[in-house]
């Protein structure tokens, strides 16, 4: 069964690329033959190819290669032992079908599953494009939330640091974060004296830099978006957004890589790309699992029960799953409520699970947009060296926020629409390789029995119902 497509404005006769020397973009005797913008669409669909792999689920267990059989002669051998030595060796699907092709050159859409591996494959693509010896600003990656800024950072400066078996005389690749909250004034004597070679940015700090003319864009060979779709459609970021992919940087000079699990109207998306001169117009649409959009070892479950006993609906399901890691997502608190003086639904929770005995013997912690940023920042560090936790948290938690160790999802509101429910629900299922059953649990009201059963024809996962 076809697990993946590639879309692309080229059209390709042939099955998918296979790694390293069969790549057929670098293959001189491929003839490939780009189409105007006009004809767009109808080619989008056309192309779509199917995979060779008889891979059941997204865990990339059928892949033939390493992540160095693929990465060799384009990511430095430093790279690639750093790599290892942090236990990446099989590469996931994504990173088998989107390396390739990245390596080639061309603009990307990496579209597949939360936990899928995103971050790493376009960080190959980085670390193969990087001049060491050049102190500039080469590459950029842009994401919605400090958050998941940070954690971009830190994985990109796990991979840039010193090899245990390899002694390289490479200059280390540094990696700033320019996140909000963060010290701009330090940032900023930073990049006048030596720019860092990798820049990870929140827009509106980014846009700041940019607009001071702290620096420049003109040395930047890749640009990622992550999460791409939420960008778009958050007001708050879409203008300084397309600010920078038309006016602060131009696509002849950038290989530019959009990223998330969710790219709704995929193909008006990829049409938008061209015409709006966000991308090159041979870019590529590289759809992991089209047909099954969420982890298959999700297992999703709903209980009814009015909204008086969703605490206590809550409670009972905690004591009887004890997860050994979950997050509890409540709803952002409204203007009006708070205008009221009302405290958080989050806070509700925490206090409610506080007075009871399971409550008493966890660790609970709590994110939310209303805590300062160094609150945050403690809070998803503290959970990154528990094994244990349970957190309660807003949709701030939904996006990119890799907690590998949670096993169980709660719902204690349902989210808004049906991205934002895959985004929450692959805050679990996020090691690769395994097969362990994690599990999403829906609290509702019945009258919200429909609004459930659309996610479900939306995202095409089935909800079990639970009686406790
Ligand atoms: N090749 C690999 N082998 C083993 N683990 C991997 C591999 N690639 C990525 N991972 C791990 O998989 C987890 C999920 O990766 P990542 O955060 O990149 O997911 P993602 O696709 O960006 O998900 P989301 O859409 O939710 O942001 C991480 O813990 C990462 O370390």
């Amino acid at each position: 069964m076809a697990r993946f497509a590639v879309s692309q404005q080229l059209l390709l006769s042939h099955s998918l690329p296979q790694p390293r020397f069969q790549n057929p973009y670098r293959n001189p005797n491929l003839k490939l033959s780009p189409c105007s913008c006009s004809n767009f669409i109808p080619r989008v669909s056309q192309a779509r190819l199917s995979s060779p792999p008889e891979s059941s689920s997204d865990s990339g267990k059928q892949n033939a290669s390493t992540i160095r059989e693929i990465c060799q002669g384009y990511v430095p051998d430093h790279v690639l032992q750093r790599v290892e030595e942090l236990g990446f060796v099989q590469p996931t699907n994504v990173q088998q079908q989107a390396l390739p092709i990245l390596f080639s050159g061309r603009d990307c859409i990496l579209h597949a599953q939360t936990g899928s591996g995103k971050t790493l494959t376009y960080l190959l693509l980085i670390f193969s494009r990087i001049n060491y010896q050049k102190s500039a600003v080469q590459a950029l990656i842009v994401v919605p939330t400090r958050e998941l800024g940070m954690q971009v950072t830190q994985v990109a400066r796990m991979l840039a640091g010193k090899s245990r078996n390899l002694e390289s005389q490479q200059k280390p690749l540094t990696v700033m974060a320019l996140l909000d909250g963060g010290m701009l004034r330090r940032h900023k004597s930073w990049l006048k004296a030596e720019p860092p070679a990798l820049v990870v940015a929140t827009m509106a700090s980014l846009l700041q830099m940019l607009e001071r003319q702290v620096f420049k864009l003109e040395s930047m060979q890749v640009l990622v978006v992550d999460e791409v779709d939420f960008m778009f459609n958050s007001s708050k970021q879409v203008s300084s957004l397309r600010k920078l992919l038309t006016q602060y940087s131009s696509i002849h000079n950038r290989q530019t890589i959009f990223a998330s699990a969710s790219i709704p109207q995929h193909r008006r998306f990829l049409y938008d790309c061209v015409q709006q001169k966000w991308s090159k117009s041979d870019v590529v649409h590289v759809h992991v699992n089209p047909v099954e959009p969420m982890p298959s070892c999700l297992q999703h479950r709903f209980v009814i029960c009015s909204k008086r006993e969703r605490r206590q609906t809550l409670l009972s399901l905690l004591q009887s799953d004890t997860p050994q890691s979950g997050i509890i997502f409540v709803g952002e608190q409204s203007e009006k409520s708070k205008r009221a003086g009302n405290p958080p639904a989050s806070t509700l929770v925490i206090d409610f699970l506080k007075t009871t005995s399971y409550g008493q013997c966890s660790d609970i912690l709590l994110l939310e947009e209303d805590m300062n940023f160094n609150l945050r920042t403690t809070s998803l560090s503290e959970l990154r060296q528990k094994g244990s936790y349970l957190l309660v948290a807003t949709d701030i938690a939904a996006r990119g926020v890799d907690l590998p160790e949670t096993t169980h999802i709660y719902n204690f509101v349902l989210p808004k629409t049906g991205v934002d429910y895959l985004h929450r629900a692959g805050r679990t299922g996020r090691k690769p390789f395994s097969d362990e059953k994690c599990i999403v649990t829906n609290i509702i009201a019945l009258e919200e029995r429909f609004v459930l059963r659309r996610y479900e024809n939306e995202l095409m996962f089935h909800c079990e119902e639970l009686f406790l």
